[in-house]
């Protein structure tokens, strides 16, 4: 059986908005609003959704560098929302971030070798020649060439930068890395080749991926879970048959009918379906939200395949199931 490696349990990230001459908080930004995940150990754990759902917030929070309002992340036993102590410490090496954006992310004014070595430093007294040996083996597990170290970040393309962020993630030999859209500035084929080495860095090591991503084509085969987030909460969850072969909620739909379509053939049949998609969540919403606008909380549709629905739409779900079987 799958060992866990951290369960996310009922999480928040709220922000207040201010207004007024008081400046007083009159709301909150539900940025991320009672999300639970449980993500194996060397396992893909992808959470999907468009711009704004509330990913990267989840992924801030999960690292730690994003304030809780409430809920918890249980690792190793331990709460570590509410651990500050040695429990702490040991999560900010196992977990690690590799960004979206290479090129802010990664220090300018600093060479490679130091870019790599920093997080190394943080958490081990090695020599400059242990240091050094370290960086060189991570740049060649991301295949890039040994005489990087003197460089700095611009002489780099994009992929390559990317490449040297996943070392960075790598080099305190993490049990799980939030990966925040890390391809998604990248050409197609890059983005395969660097979707590639992520997958062998894995495979080596052993390490979690929380995949965050808007686009349910670009996990497809890395993911054997997923988490499909909307409007700060979870619509669905499934293993990654679930979600692409029955999919339940409407919005998981319609990121499934976003993918672009390579299959020439099929190419109108497939434009025809993404508008009777469209159409379908664009007009019944009062479907898909309670009362107050918001998603409604996941049920259990089977063991592991969740979804977000009235209670009368999962019933019909599971009437439709027995009587087609
Ligand atoms: N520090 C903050 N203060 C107030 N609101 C915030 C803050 N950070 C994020 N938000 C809001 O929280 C919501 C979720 O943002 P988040 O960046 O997590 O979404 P996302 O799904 O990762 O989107 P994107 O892919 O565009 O980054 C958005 O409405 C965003 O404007």
């Amino acid at each position: 059986m799958a060992k866990e490696i951290i369960e996310v349990k009922n999480l928040k990230v709220h922000y207040p908005i201010r207004s007024g001459f008081w400046n007083r908080i009159t709301d909150y930004v539900r940025a991320v609003d009672d999300i639970s995940i449980t993500i194996n150990e060397g396992e893909t754990y992808g959470l999907i959704g468009e711009s704004g759902s509330g990913k990267s917030t989840t992924g801030k929070a999960i690292v730690g560098v994003e304030p809780v309002t409430s809920g918890s992340i249980i690792y190793k036993g331990v709460d570590i929302t509410k651990s500050k102590n040695r429990h702490r410490l040991n999560y900010n090496k196992d977990v690690q971030m590799i960004f979206q954006d290479s090129l802010s992310s990664l220090n300018p004014r600093k060479r490679i070798e130091d870019i790599i070595a920093e997080p190394i430093r943080n958490f081990e007294n090695l020599t400059t020649d242990q240091e050094r040996d370290r960086v060189q083996e991570l740049l060649d597990i991301v295949g890039m060439p040994s005489d990087s170290i003197y460089k700095y970040p611009h002489e780099f393309s994009g992929g390559q930068r990317q490449r040297i962020g996943v070392a960075r993630a790598v080099a305190t030999n993490p049990r799980l890395v939030v990966a925040d859209e890390p391809t998604s500035a990248l050409d197609l084929s890059v983005q395969a080749q660097v979707l590639n080495f992520m997958k062998h860095i894995q495979q080596q090591y052993n390490i979690a991926y929380l995949f965050i991503s808007h686009d349910l084509g670009v996990v497809k085969h890395m993911s054997e879970n997923l988490a499909i987030m909307h409007r700060g909460r979870l619509v669905e969850i499934g293993s990654r048959e679930d979600i692409y072969q029955h999919p339940m909620h409407i919005y998981t739909k319609r990121l499934l009918s976003a993918i672009p379509q390579v299959d020439v053939e099929h190419r109108d049949e497939h434009k025809k379906h993404r508008q009777e998609v469209e159409q379908e969540f664009q007009n019944d919403q009062s479907k898909w939200y309670d009362k107050d606008g918001r998603v409604f909380p996941l049920k259990h549709v089977s063991d592991n395949h969740l979804v977000a629905l009235p209670e009368k739409e999962i019933v019909e779900e599971e009437t439709n199931d027995k009587e087609g079987a």
